[in-house]
């Protein structure tokens, strides 16, 4: 079976150029973005990347891909990064992986993201995937009964049997708010309570997006 997400992924690689500092996304696509990152590396491609996770910092330490932190630069020239969902206009849903803080921080300070996707998660309407909203844990419950407020349907992230918690010690609840059809204003709206750290949407943030088909091409929009 053609694995789209691989193929995705190691297209998006050929988007870094020598010299670049690069935000490296976290999950399964973005996975084979940094496997692919790695063997250009190792072939004497000179570049920097900045993680989104722990888990991308992992493998990036053991692909030998050099690394650096905000405290050693302040813009990035390109991220790629993966997503839960995309909508025509190119806005995301982002965070079934739980690293969506990190991402919007990198995304945000990068001149370009690439979305690198399956099929699978094109969308007309963002939604049917659950928005994932990082909380702090104190008070979750006050936060989660605001978000029911504005008529979202929250479930708390679970680790098996403890409560999931993400790379920043926060808490994820991941809301059911279908059909979101102003995702501008919902973001911007989850953002004023208090105890919401940052939410899954990413407005305006995606530049270009690889889509990887289940016959093994690979779409650009
Ligand atoms: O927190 C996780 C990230 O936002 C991922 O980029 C997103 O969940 C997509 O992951 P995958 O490529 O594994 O579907």
């Amino acid at each position: 079976m053609i694995n789209a997400k691989k193929a995705v992924g190691e297209r998006a690689a050929a988007y870094v150029e020598e010299g670049m500092t690069v935000g490296l996304g976290t999950g399964s696509t973005a996975y084979w973005m940094i496997e692919k990152l790695g063997e250009m590396v190792q072939a004497g491609l000179n570049i920097k990347g900045l993680p989104t996770s722990k888990a991308t910092e992992e493998q990036a330490n053991r692909l030998g891909i050099p690394l650096v932190t905000f405290s050693d630069v302040k813009q990035l020239d390109i991220t790629i990064d993966g997503a839960d969902e995309i909508d025509p206009q190119f806005q995301l849903i982002k965070g079934g992986g739980g690293a969506l803080l990190r991402e919007k921080i990198v995304a945000k300070a990068s001149r370009r993201m690439i979305v690198v996707a399956d099929e699978s998660k094109l969308v007309d309407v963002l939604g049917t995937f659950k928005l994932p909203v990082e909380v702090v844990p104190y008070g979750w419950e006050k936060t989660a009964f605001d978000i029911q407020l504005m008529e979202g349907t929250p479930h708390l992230r679970k680790d098996g049997d403890n409560t999931y918690m993400t790379d920043n010690g926060n808490y994820i609840l991941d809301v059911d708010f279908y059909p979101i059809r102003e995702p501008r204003k919902l973001s911007e709206a989850l953002n004023q309570l208090p105890g919401v750290v940052e939410n899954g949407l990413f407005i305006d943030l995606a530049e270009t997006i690889l889509v990887g088909t289940s016959d093994g091409r690979v779409l650009i929009k």
